[in-house]
C-alpha cells in the first residue's frame, strides 16, 4: 500500500501520480489535500509519514511546490527516510543505498512525464540489502 500526499502546490501532481498507480494496479491511501485550496504542507507529510511508522502503509510518496517543505518535515519523524528526487538516478540510488521509504518531489520543479518516470523507478528498485548501507542507515537511526 502506498500513502500519497500533498499540499496545494502539489494537488494536481499527486492526481497525476494516483491515475497512474490505478492504471499499475497498485494500492494506495491518498491523505489528501483533496482541493487546491491553500493549505500547509506539514499536516499532509505528518500523516503519510505516521502510516508508514505504523506500517499501514510501506511507500510514501509526498508533493509540494519544491518537495523540500514536504520532505523536510517527514524527515523529522523517526523511521522516515524521505528523499527529495526530481531524477531517476536518485530515485533509484535512494530505493538501493539509502531504503527511503519516501519519494518526496515538487511539482513546480518536475513535469508530470518525468515524475511518473521517477515514481516507477522509485517503486520498482528494491533495497539492495548491502552490509555497508545496512551499517550507514543503522547509523541514521542513531
Ligand atoms: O514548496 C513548498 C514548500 O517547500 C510549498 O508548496 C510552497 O511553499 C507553497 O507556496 P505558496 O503558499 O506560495 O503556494
Amino acid at each position: 500500500m502506498i500513502a500519497i500526499g500533498s499540499d496545494h502546490g502539489g494537488y494536481e501532481l499527486k492526481q497525476e501520480i494516483i491515475e497512474h498507480l490505478k492504471n499499475r494496479k497498485i494500492e494506495y491511501k491518498d491523505f489528501g489535500s483533496y482541493t487546491k485550496e491553500s493549505c500547509d504542507y506539514p499536516v499532509y507529510a505528518k500523516k503519510v509519514a505516521e502510516s508508514i511508522i505504523r506500517k499501514e502503509c510501506e511507500f510514501g510518496i509526498l508533493i509540494c511546490g519544491t518537495g523540500i517543505g514536504i520532505s523536510i518535515t517527514a524527515n523529522k519523524m523517526k523511521g522516515i527516510r524521505a528523499a527529495l528526487c526530481h531524477d531517476c538516478f536518485s530515485a533509484e540510488a535512494t530505493r538501493s543505498h539509502n531504503d527511503a521509504n519516501i519519494l518526496a518531489m515538487g511539482a513546480r520543479v518536475v513535469g508530470a512525464g518525468h515524475a511518473l518516470k521517477i515514481v516507477d523507478t522509485f517503486l520498482d528498485t528494491p533495497f539492495s540489502e548491502d552490509e555497508r548501507h545496512i551499517r550507514r542507515i543503522a547509523l541514521i537511526e542513531d
